[in-house]
């Protein structure tokens, strides 16, 4: 029998515990910090097909989570990550994509030996269920749905918007996950055929995996540090809420906490740069420079309009992203489809985002690299997080472009009958407690609603009094050093951090783990999740995470212990 501690219950770790209890000879224990979610009892905002709800609500992500964004941006911002069963999965905007061939070839040849396309290929096909699109690009017999929605229901902003971009050279091409090719695309979602969410928790923990008796999941325990004896983990440490502390053994631990928490975990155990663990009074296990480093992100920036009631989307509790632009910056230096823009038929949950149509643009192909750091050795601080967004300047002037195609896309003769006042705009610390319930926010909210739909030609001087704080599009598009002050002062993320503890060779310094997870230096301690991709996928980093789950499980069913 191997015994197997998991230690976070996200995206990948419920895959993880899925796959690893389908042998008998198993014995899996899945560790999560938030509440189970269960495939039962899914709260109606969680379950919700418009998901623009379940990411702001406290109890599903880690409250005291901060980040900075770009080093002269207005310092600490909340940073959602979801923290229950299903982690990301469970919060997320549900767009299902893989990203280029090319950018798993890249993993190979950055030293993730046998992460090339054609070896991730199959599971991706394996994790999938696609209901439009079969051949040997998809899989019909995984666990999660994946579908894209009837033309007819896409909101009339984003049909507009789709025919605009066909004038402008992307035509609509249907499938996001085919062939990798600059145009539009009809959004794939994961969404179940009720069109619910379907986070890792319900579609790989179904009720009958979780019936099995070789596997237990234990939510509300938070991990405080792997346990080691010489350099092999042995099991973790856990706290129940109430600091109540548990020692669990394993032979093989495996640290599946997401992109931010993984790093800071390891650190907590003594893995990690020496000097960085020693200031926190860290007992060093394994002097491991790359552990928190290769912090990636796709860096935010968007383009609003507020609707004429003719444009606004007829199911306003539908899923929102319902289309998507790939484009190429043609930069030197940079690849092909290295651009995306999400098509919103609302931009938020309230009433003012359900009157303004949004293009959400991010550097699909980022080459600008932050850093997770301690805090503190307790588990209960959360660890910096610092991306340092647009330090390299492709991503800067990559996303100065993209606010330039946006405007050039809204102010479309096209575009005329489905967009109004437009304006630069961004997922900044005001617009998150805007959108926080309450009834201050609900009066402010409806007050401004109230001006805007009555303000007729005075909506556009009131927009940029409201809304964007005196900044016009024009001004920016006509001065270049007020575009580059705005992109960098509002650049936001779209929660796809990624890279913090990296496949690599063992003699790369700034590897953490090998091909099949294993973490350097120390034995029977791996890691899977988000942290583990040596580059940043031009995708939403959901499914490429369940893929790595998918393979990781497969190595981990193969390795003999030893
Ligand atoms: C708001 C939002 C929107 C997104 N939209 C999309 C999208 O539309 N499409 C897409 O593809 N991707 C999207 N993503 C990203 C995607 O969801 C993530 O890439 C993916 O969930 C990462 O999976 P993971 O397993 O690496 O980490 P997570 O899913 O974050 O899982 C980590 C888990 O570990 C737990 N944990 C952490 N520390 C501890 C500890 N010390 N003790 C116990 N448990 C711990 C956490 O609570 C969490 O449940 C979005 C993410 C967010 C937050």
């Amino acid at each position: 029998m191997t015994r197997y501690l998991i230690l976070g219950g996200g995206s990948a770790g419920c895959v993880l515990a899925a796959r690893l209890s389908e042998v008998p000879e198993n014995d899996v224990c899945l560790v999560e910090a938030g509440n189970d979610l269960h495939p039962a009892r899914m709260p109606a905002a969680i379950r919700s097909a418009y998901p623009g709800r379940a990411y702001l609500d406290i109890q599903n992500i880690w409250r005291h989570l901060q980040a900075v964004m770009h080093a002269s941006s207005q310092g600490h911002r909340r940073y959602e990550q979801a923290r229950l069963l299903g982690g990301g999965s469970a919060i997320n905007a549900m767009m299902a994509n893989r990203g280029a061939p090319q950018d798993y070839d890249e993993w190979h040849e950055m030293g993730a030996d046998g992460w090339d396309w054609r070896s991730c290929l199959p599971y991706f096909r394996k994790l999938e269920n696609d209901q439009d699109h079969v051949g040997k690009l998809h899989g019909q017999d995984g666990p999660l749905r994946i579908a894209r929605p009837a033309l007819e229901t896409l909101s009339p902003f984003v049909r507009s918007m789709i025919n605009t971009l066909e004038h402008q050279g992307y035509p609509l091409k249907l499938d996001q996950n085919g062939a990798w090719k600059d145009g539009a695309y009809i959004g794939a979602v994961a969404m179940s055929e009720g069109g619910e969410r379907i986070p890792t928790s319900v579609c790989y923990l179904s009720e009958a995996v979780r019936a099995r008796p070789n596997l237990h999941i234990r939510t509300r325990l938070t991990v405080d540090k792997v346990l080691f004896e010489g350099k092999r983990a042995v099991g973790a440490r856990l706290v129940d809420n109430g600091s109540h502390a548990e020692h669990v053994h394993a032979d093989r631990v495996v640290v599946s906490a997401g992109a931010i928490h993984s790093p800071a975990l390891l650190m907590r155990s003594g893995i990690g740069p020496s000097e960085a663990l020693a200031s926190h009074g860290i007992p060093v296990v394994h002097h491991l420079p790359g552990v928190g480093g290769n912090l990636m992100e796709h860096p935010s920036i968007a383009v609003s309009t507020f609707l004429p009631k003719q444009a606004r989307t007829l199911f306003p509790e539908g899923h929102h992203e319902q289309a998507v632009v790939r484009f190429s910056s043609n930069l030197h230096g940079c690849t092909s489809g290295d651009m995306h823009g999400a098509i919103l038929s609302r931009s938020a949950w309230h009433s003012i985002g359900y009157r303004l149509g949004t293009l959400f643009f991010w550097v699909n192909k980022s080459y600008s690299r932050g850093r997770v750091t301690l805090n503190s050795s307790d588990p209960a601080l959360a660890p910096n997080v610092e991306f340092n967004m647009l330090s390299d300047p492709r991503d800067l002037a990559r996303l100065k472009q993209a606010l330039t195609f946006g405007a050039c896309l809204m102010k479309d003769a096209n575009m005329k009958a489905c967009s109004d006042v437009i304006f630069a705009a961004s997922y900044s610390p005001r617009v998150a407690s805007v959108a926080r319930p309450g009834i201050w926010n609900a009066l402010q909210r409806g007050t401004l609603c109230g001006l805007l739909e009555m303000s007729g030609p005075l909506r556009k001087r009131l927009v940029h009094s409201l809304v964007t704080q005196g900044v016009t599009l024009e001004a920016l598009l006509n001065d270049d050093a007020a575009m580059t002050h705005f992109v960098t002062s509002n650049v936001g993320g779209t929660w796809h951090p990624s890279g913090t503890c990296r496949m690599g060779k063992a003699s790369d310094p700034d590897a953490v783990t090998g091909a099949d997870g294993a973490v350097h230096g120390v034995e029977g301690l791996f890691v899977c999740d988000a942290s583990l991709m040596p580059s940043i996928p031009r995708a939403n980093t959901n499914v490429p995470t369940i893929m790595i789950a998918e393979r990781i499980a497969d190595a981990l069913k193969n390795k003999k212990t030893t």
